[in-house]
């Protein structure tokens, strides 16, 4: 049906041509109040009496705000203009009828501050979200309301052209989605505030002082989700929150530009965006030479009984029970932070180590340990100051009194003479040496507290195994605290760090010297959070000091499964026991072709996983093409570009299980074609040019085509890792996916049929 066709179709016309006309005048309204913000801002500066001034001093104040809340929608308006709602919901209550435009901002008619255009955050737009047609409960200013939902009407403009209504009830699939999701991948991202789906709304407004743990499937929208629900946070708490207290960690830097696109239009600006590593980094000060992802490499090339090895010991350095062991390292390194001798100058006795250790102990046990040394240096600092003219005194007075009574009850002359000179003498012995005690008396005093570094401290957690399975209550026998030690020892001595060394290098850098407060968040979004252990979730929490994590990931992909989570309960019951559990099961990326041979894959690894559901969206079936070397992929890899460029489709990545297979395809293809070989996770990707990446960079990156591609490095169904690269790579394609190997057990589908559907 024609938009023109459809029976409200002048009405909606006029409507928009409406909407359109008054976002206009605000505009032009707006600009006009902006000059007047400006000039009233300008003329209080003139009147502006520096002593005594507060009438401009408020004057410029009020226009200040005023100016900068203008701006800020006439911004928003501005975003909109030529597509200035997407949704409209009627609702019908007490007999009246109400209507409601559903659009990425708000906006109100000046004099009587009716609703043209209501934010899809707001808690009236909940219903079309939310809402099947029929009774429907929502919320107004806090207050609950009943209603009927008799329509809801998506619209699609363009340019400020109505193309398409379209009513939905229960029966009508969703089309917008289906045509939202038929485009290109670019700019999606920010495009689905129109079809959000239900599951999804309820993750993005799920009770946002508490933490949420998301189970989704690849391509559920976990990324969009966590990004739209930050925009939905800053909706809420627009008034009293700082960006800078927000940080998204991302998995890597690739995937960071990625998202980093979204975060403007979604209203989320001047928000932290980092890596773990680069946070834990930051946070403790150092810099580390860490060797990660390389380390997925090397553990293919590793025989079958040292991968294992190296998979249980990084499964150990990531478990939840050390924290426990840093606790009790930290409580056992106590002692050695009570000097062990008083604070005397001269002969004054002015603190006595056991007031220092009821300091440490219990007034400032809330503390970091140095920090609470700096206290107590600071409390003996001002005691002493005190005293030390007391002290003075005291000698002084002392000499003097003995001299006032040898000058007053010594009779013979000449023995007071005597006395007197030695008295003097004396006295000025005493102030001398007083004087040196005194000088310089704190800082030799403070050499008895500790000062050493975090990495000497990290190097003693590592020294004395049998302590590590102590401290380990049970969890840790000593074989295992000892082969840990050993490894992670020898990593240290040649300054090599694992991820996992991150999370007790950030527990021990707060226990001792403390986060700084720049790098306390408030709020915190997790990407891809299957590839963090326990601890440290763990870390995270207790340096950052907030519960509120926005948790997004998929076990299935868990593609660092060794360090990495197998589950979510503990981190759901143990870790953040406040939290709110859900799943998504959809898959909106994918083609149902494409999600087939991608469950044909997860299916086969040993842990029990829900099978993704494809939201209904047919494409190509994939192919499968025997190859035996780079060079019979050229061919391909043009026509495919082709065909890419005809269907005005973009992206195109070519992924292999590991870099020596990429850096291979990379080099066959390079002379024939723009190609980009993405090494290096921190890689801005060129959004011309053909990705040639590995398997464990590529996630949660999508692409219009993918080749998935195994020549040297077949990917192994007897090894979950690479049952879990397989399916990662195999679910980044939107629309076309073909993949190459010698064989269909390189890509563990030996029984799947790849001939095409006749019908
Ligand atoms: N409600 C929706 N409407 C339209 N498109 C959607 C919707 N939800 C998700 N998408 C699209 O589906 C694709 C996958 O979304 P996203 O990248 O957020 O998924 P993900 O769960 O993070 O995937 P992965 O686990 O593979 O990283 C994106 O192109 C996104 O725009």
């Amino acid at each position: 049906m024609s938009v023109e066709e459809h029976p409200e179709f002048e009405k909606e016309q006029q409507h928009l041509e409406f909407v359109k006309r008054y976002i206009q005048a605000v505009i032009k309204t707006g600009h006009d109040d902006e000059d007047q913000f400006k000039a009233n801002i300008k003329e209080a500066f003139v009147d502006l009496d520096w002593f005594d001034s507060s009438l401009s001093y408020i004057n410029i104040l009020t226009n200040a705000r005023l100016l900068e809340t203008n701006q800020a929608q006439l911004d928003n308006l501005r975003k909109i203009q030529s597509k200035p709602y997407f949704a409209k919901v009627q609702l019908e209550r007490d007999g009246q009828e109400e209507e409601y435009y559903i659009s990425k901002t708000s906006l109100y008619q000046r004099e009587s501050q009716d609703p043209i255009l209501i934010d899809w955050r707001s808690p009236l737009a909940n219903v079309y979200y939310d809402g099947r047609i029929g009774h429907v409960n929502y919320e107004v200013n806090g207050e609950e309301r009943e209603a009927y939902l008799a329509l809801k009407r998506q619209f699609m403009i363009e340019n400020g052209e109505l193309e398409s209504i379209r009513d939905i009830d229960l029966t009508t699939t969703d089309e917008l989605l289906q045509e939202s999701l038929e485009g290109s991948a670019g700019s999606r991202l920010t495009e689905i505030v129109s079809t959000i789906q239900e599951e999804q709304n309820r993750v993005i407004r799920s009770d946002l002082n508490k933490p949420i743990i998301v189970q989704g499937a690849a391509g559920s929208g976990k990324t969009t989700i966590a990004l739209h629900r930050i925009s939905y946070f800053i909706y809420q708490y627009a008034e009293n929150f700082d960006p800078e207290k927000l940080m998204i960690l991302a998995p890597n830097h690739v995937f960071l530009d990625y998202i980093s696109e979204a975060l403007p239009e979604l209203g989320v600006e001047r928000i932290n965006q980092t890596t773990l590593t680069d946070y834990v980094q930051q946070a403790i000060g150092k810099n580390l030479t860490l060797i990660r992802n390389k380390d997925l490499e090397s553990l293919a090339q590793l025989n079958h009984a040292e991968a294992e090895k190296q998979k249980r010991l990084s499964n150990l350095k990531g478990s939840s029970f050390f924290k426990q062991i840093i606790d009790q390292f930290i409580n056992d390194l106590i002692p050695t932070f009570i000097p062990d001798e008083d604070f005397q100058v001269d002969k004054f006795k002015l603190y006595s180590t056991k007031r220092i250790e009821r300091l440490f102990k219990e007034d400032y046990s809330y503390l970091p340990l140095y920090k609470r040394v700096n206290k107590i240096k600071n409390v003996i600092k001002q005691d002493f100051k005190q005293k030390r003219k007391k002290m003075t005194e005291k000698v002084e007075t002392f000499y003097d009194e003995k001299l006032e009574k040898a000058i007053y009850s010594m009779k013979d002359e000449t023995k007071r003479k005597e006395t007197v000179s030695k008295l003097i003498t004396k006295k000025e012995q005493r102030m001398k040496e007083l004087e040196t005690g005194i000088k310089g008396a704190t800082q030799r005093y403070f050499k008895h507290f500790p000062n050493k570094g975090l990495m000497t401290y990290y190097k003693l957690l590592w020294e004395n195994p049998k302590k590590l399975a102590y401290y380990s209550d049970g969890h840790l026998s000593e074989e295992e605290a000892e082969e840990l030690a050993s490894h992670t020892l020898k990593l240290i001595r040649k300054n090599q760090f694992e991820t996992e060394d991150l999370a007790l290098l950030l527990l021990l850098h707060d226990a001792l010297y403390g986060v700084e407060s720049e790098y306390k968040m408030d709020k915190v979004i997790i990407d891809e959070a299957q590839d963090y252990s326990p601890i440290q979730f763990i870390a995270l929490r207790d340096a950052m000091e907030t519960q509120l994590f926005t948790i997004v990931g998929d076990i299935a992909q868990g593609i660092y499964g060794f360090q990495g989570m197998e589950a979510w309960d503990e981190l759901v019951d143990h870790i953040l026991p406040k939290s709110n559990y859900h799943e998504l099961q959809k898959s909106y990326r994918n083609t149902i072709e494409i999600m087939d041979v991608a469950n044909h894959v997860v299916d086969q690894l040993s842990i029990d996983i829900p099978k993704v559901e494809p939201v209904v969206r047919h494409g190509k079936k994939p192919t499968f093409t025997t190859i035996h070397q780079a060079g019979d992929l050229v061919e391909s890899v043009l026509q495919e570009q082709e065909a890419i460029r005809e269907r005005n489709l973009q992206s195109f990545a070519v992924i292999a299980k590991t870099e020596a297979d990429c850096q291979t395809i990379y080099d066959r293809l390079t002379p024939h074609a723009h190609t980009q070989f993405i090494q290096d996770p921190n890689e801005r990707m060129d959004s011309d040019a053909i990705i040639v990446i590995p398997s464990y960079l590529a996630k949660g990156l999508e692409f219009d085509s993918v080749f998935v591609v195994s020549l040297d490095d077949p990917f192994n169904n007897q090894d979950e890792t690479d049952i879990k690269l397989l399916y990662v790579s195999l679910t980044r394609p939107l629309h076309r996916l073909h993949l190459f190997a010698p064989d269909q057990t390189h890509m563990m589908l030996d029984e799947y049929d790849f001939t095409e559907d006749k019908n």
